[in-house]
């Protein structure tokens, strides 16, 4: 039996903290808080945070192969070099639809950058329907767009063979899988893979473990789940102290701890003073499992 501890190891107080990502060779963790764009770089050694401000919704970030990182920035894909804090546009997405913004995204195994949009949010999930779409930044920096028709774009990851892409609109409660393509970049034959039990409510973010597992935030069901994304069946539900988990990733020493990121924003004070660790960040061990490397964006 693995005995699984969970601890706050950052109490940054993020209004949506989102998009944790470890980089290995800083032996950090990379994350953003969207509504008060920033971007974080936690030092696991020295346990100090450096911060970085841009001027619109940052939504995620990834590690770049040029060095440096990219990351969303309202509905920009853009390039982030954190030593001088400048930023440079790659490419623009959603120009006719002035109340979007990015929201979750990752790199894909041949270093592609996928994310997705939505409508800005009134409240937490309160938004216009249907006005996010699904898009890649290719290395040579031109863009796809897959679908439209999103509510909230989450999810997002690839299975350990490359052939499956595994996404989430969180509006529909499920989290959903297509074939894969990993040579053009192509997504095909869409189907749901897990539909989110009542007390599990929204379905956010996810990353994969070394089995080929699913881990999923559960948005005010403050928790992780597990999935077996070929049987449709939760393996297991790792509970956190927070009720707004928002993603979670793998990192640490051979990537055997889990990191997980929550939102403050949408509490009121009495959740706030229940939970004072809203915002922060969570190390979870002792899972018995571990994840895989982040991807790096190729261009
Ligand atoms: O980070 C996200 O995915 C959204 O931007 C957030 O606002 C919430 O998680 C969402 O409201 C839950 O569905
Ligand atoms: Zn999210």
């Amino acid at each position: 039996m693995s005995s699984i501890k969970i601890e706050c190891v950052l109490r940054e107080n993020c209004r949506c903290g989102e998009s944790p990502v470890w980089e290995e060779a800083s032996d950090s963790l990379l994350f953003v808080d969207i509504p008060a764009k920033k971007l974080c770089r936690w030092d696991s050694l020295s346990k100090r945070v450096q911060r970085v401000a841009v001027d619109a919704p940052v939504s995620s970030v990834a590690l770049r192969q040029l060095g440096g990182y990219v990351a969303t920035i309202g509905t920009k894909f853009c390039a982030l070099n954190w030593e001088n804090q400048s930023v440079s546009v790659l490419a623009t997405v959603d120009k006719e639809k002035t109340n979007n913004r990015f929201n979750d995204g990752k790199v894909d195994p041949a270093g592609r950058y996928f994310a997705g949009t939505m409508a800005e949010e009134t409240a937490p999930a309160v938004l216009e329907r249907h006005q996010g779409s699904l898009y890649s930044l290719f290395p040579d920096h031109n863009v796809k767009k897959y679908f439209d028709q999103v509510d909230v774009s989450n999810g997002l990851d690839w299975s350990l063979d490359h052939k499956i892409f595994y996404y989430i609109d969180s509006l529909s409660y499920s989290v959903d899988a297509f074939d894969y393509d990993l040579q053009t970049g192509q997504i095909s034959n869409r189907r749901i893979v897990y539909k989110m039990e009542k007390d599990e409510q929204i379905p956010d973010g996810m990353c994969i473990d070394a089995e080929g597992k699913l881990w999923v935030a559960c948005y005010n069901g403050g928790r992780v789940i597990r999935l077996d994304p070929e049987t449709g069946k939760r393996l297991q539900t790792v509970k956190l102290p927070v009720d707004k988990t928002t993603s979670c990733c793998f990192g640490g020493k051979d990537y055997s701890e889990m990191y997980v990121t929550c939102a403050r924003d949408g509490m009121d004070a009495e959740g706030l003073l229940r939970q004072p660790d809203a915002g922060g960040i969570f190390k979870i061990t002792g899972l018995g499992v571990k994840g895989i490397a982040p991807y790096s964006y190729a261009g």
